[in-house]
């Protein structure tokens, strides 16, 4: 893997690190600079939500962030990985140790079980959770057998959030995890990402229109044409049960 430089006698206080990170995309006069020179820290075990209009840059960041993609210029370090300069087979080795992914769909395999499309992801990580313990985390417990037809969108949305989080990845990070669903099976979805950025500490990215969403994290990042353009902290972040939706 390439690394970055960086002093292994003492662990870095922060997960990523991004410094002028931009991405564009097409050339010349079709150029989009979705990401317009990014600098950001994320720290072990915080939530941070990132707010925006459309087309502001959230699923570029967040994909740069995943190692879905890599940027146009400026450096984005992971501990002491070096995402920006990585290669395919390393930025694939990074997801799949790393970055657990929910997004606004859920991606489910119809003809497995709940339980089952959790141990499909357990196979393949090193040290997972039990499918059964990933699915207790998100209150599930009583569904280990339905397929996703007989889950409703806010349970098929919590099974994807088990199957991300049992590889026990060090990042979480959710792409309008709440956008297809209504308001109140959305908050049941926001319960579980809470409880496990709490309980088990992962760094919990979320990405998302809805600014009510934004109280319940430490950290929360305004972007604006490729920039970031706010940023605040909650003293107290809210619990989901008293977001004033
Ligand atoms: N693959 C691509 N090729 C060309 N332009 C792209 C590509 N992906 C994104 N863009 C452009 O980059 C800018 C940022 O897009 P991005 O998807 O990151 O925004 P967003 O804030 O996530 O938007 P939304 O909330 O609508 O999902 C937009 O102008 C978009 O059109």
């Amino acid at each position: 893997m390439p690394a970055a430089s960086s002093d292994s006698s003492s662990a870095p206080e922060w997960v990523f690190q991004a410094r002028a990170l931009s991405k564009i995309y097409g050339h010349g006069e079709a150029a989009v600079h979705a990401l317009a020179g990014i600098d950001l820290a994320c720290r072990p075990g915080e939530f941070v939500v990132v707010l925006g209009a459309s087309g502001s840059g959230k699923s570029t960041l967040l994909n740069l962030l995943g190692g879905l993609d890599t940027p146009t210029s400026g450096s984005l370090i992971y501990r002491d990985w070096d995402l920006a300069h990585a290669d395919e087979s390393t930025l694939t080795d990074y997801r799949r140790h790393a970055v657990g992914f929910v997004f606004q769909f859920y991606n489910l395999i119809p003809s497995l079980t709940a339980r089952e499309n959790v141990g499909l992801i357990t196979e393949i990580a090193p040290n997972p959770l039990a499918p059964e313990d990933a699915l207790a985390l998100v209150g599930l417990s009583a569904r280990l057998d339905h397929f996703p037809a007989q889950l409703s969108g806010g349970e098929q949305q919590r099974v994807a959030i088990a199957r991300a989080i049992a590889k026990r990845p060090a990042v979480l990070l959710c792409d309008e995890p709440t956008g297809a669903l209504d308001v109140r099976t959305g908050l049941t979805v926001l319960d579980a990402i809470q409880r496990i950025n709490r309980e088990v500490g992962t760094l919990t990215m979320v990405i998302t229109h809805n600014a009510v969403i934004a109280d319940m994290a430490d950290r929360v990042l305004t972007l604006s044409d490729g920039h970031i353009t706010g940023e605040r902290r909650n003293a107290r972040p809210a619990d989901v049960a008293s977001l004033a939706w």
